[in-house]
């Protein structure tokens, strides 16, 4: 669909769109029917809300009733706010477009983001003074601020008529695909949420190889580091079989690319970052040219399925012999290459 929309707001929407997603902004422009303006709408609504969480410079007390209350500001038009520093704050300052579109979206829609937009807000306001504790506080993380988006996306599938009730129903698999997401921007985002004094990688995990999340930069931490980061990916590929349970439910092929485009860029990205000391020096990423390749090949589960097996035979050949993880890692890479 490359109709540009006509109406001032609409047309300000994919504007904010494009401003504020590299990876998201072309998946969600190129999906089917009433879905693309839905989608397009919950990205903006629930940017605007990790905007507010993200500003630092808002205080707690602020901020905590500003997160739990955002879901209502989609009822009140021209609401806006304008005080924020963050990268996305445009999307805060331009809310009241975002109203008006969202007002026209048919309620079914209305409701699931509603929903998704109150749950994650409460769910961030719990998490703002604590840092993630156990590997279950961790997984509540990830539910609250992707596992949600998943579980919300489904539902709008499914009220789309352009995917059957199970995919809008099985909850846990559309939790995965938010949380395969998640915990791959966590683990590669060690170094610049380090430096913004942000902890998200699990207490209960890191602990075993450092006094604090911040020794990983210094060289002479360097082994323990590897050894914590590999517990991670390990970690992460627990959601894999998941992952492509869900997407092999899949039937319309705007949805399927929009929904393994992000995960096999994730799957890519966690190779890139197993075993790669480069985590704690600088933000690991994957090669313009082999994010594009990825992007034109993910369009079928054989292809998928191919890809998958890719990556995850990759990591098996680099699993270190001594390292703790080492049998677990092993077998969920085994699991992903047996499943063909
Ligand atoms: O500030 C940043 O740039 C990154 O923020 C991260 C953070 O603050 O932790 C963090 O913010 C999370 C809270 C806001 C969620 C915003 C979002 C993202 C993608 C969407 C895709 C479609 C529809 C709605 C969407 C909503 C972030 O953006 N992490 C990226 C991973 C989250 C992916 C969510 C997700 C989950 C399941 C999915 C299933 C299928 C397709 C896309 C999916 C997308
Ligand atoms: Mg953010
Ligand atoms: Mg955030």
């Amino acid at each position: 669909n490359d109709e540009q929309p006509c109406r001032l707001t609409a047309r300000m929407c994919y504007h904010l769109l494009s401003k504020t997603s590299r990876s998201f902004s072309a998946v969600i422009q190129a999906l089917d029917g009433e879905l693309r303006h839905a989608v397009c709408i919950f990205y903006l609504t629930l940017r605007a809300l990790d905007t507010v969480e993200d500003d630092m410079t808002i205080p707690i007390d602020v901020k905590m009733p500003m997160l739990t209350n955002f879901y209502q500001h989609l009822h009140e038009p021209g609401w806006k706010y304008t005080d924020s520093s963050e990268k996305d704050s445009i999307v805060l300052e331009q809310f009241p477009s975002v109203v008006e579109e969202f007002g026209r979206l048919d309620v079914l829609y209305q409701e699931v983001i509603t929903y998704v937009c109150k749950e994650m807000g409460q769910g961030m306001a719990g998490f703002l003074q604590c840092k993630v504790g156990t590997i279950k506080e961790w997984d509540e993380y990830c539910h609250f601020v992707a596992g949600l988006v998943g579980i919300g996306l489904s539902r709008l599938f499914t009220a789309s008529s352009l995917e059957t009730r199970v995919v809008g129903e099985d909850t846990a698999l559309a939790n995965s695909l938010g949380l395969f997401l998640q915990k791959t921007n966590i683990i590669r985002d060690y170094l610049e949420d380090t430096d913004d004094g942000r902890e998200f990688w699990p207490r209960e995990i890191w602990s075993k190889y450092a006094g604090a999340l911040s020794e990983f930069k210094r060289a002479d931490k360097r082994e323990k580091g590897l050894e914590c980061l590999n517990e991670l990916v390990t970690n992460a590929l627990r959601h894999v079989p998941d992952v492509l349970v869900y997407l092999s439910r899949l039937r319309n092929q705007s949805i399927f690319n929009f929904c393994a485009i992000p995960q096999v860029m994730a799957m890519a990205t966690l190779e890139r970052c197993y075993s790669n000391p480069a985590v704690f020096t600088r933000v690991v990423k994957i090669r313009k040219g082999e994010a594009v390749r990825l992007m034109v090949d993910a369009t079928s589960m054989d292809a998928i399925n191919a890809i998958f097996d890719k990556f995850a035979r990759l990591i098996d050949l680099r699993v270190p012999i001594r390292d703790p993880s080492a049998a677990e890692t092993r077998v969920l890479c085994g699991a992903v290459l047996q499943r063909t």
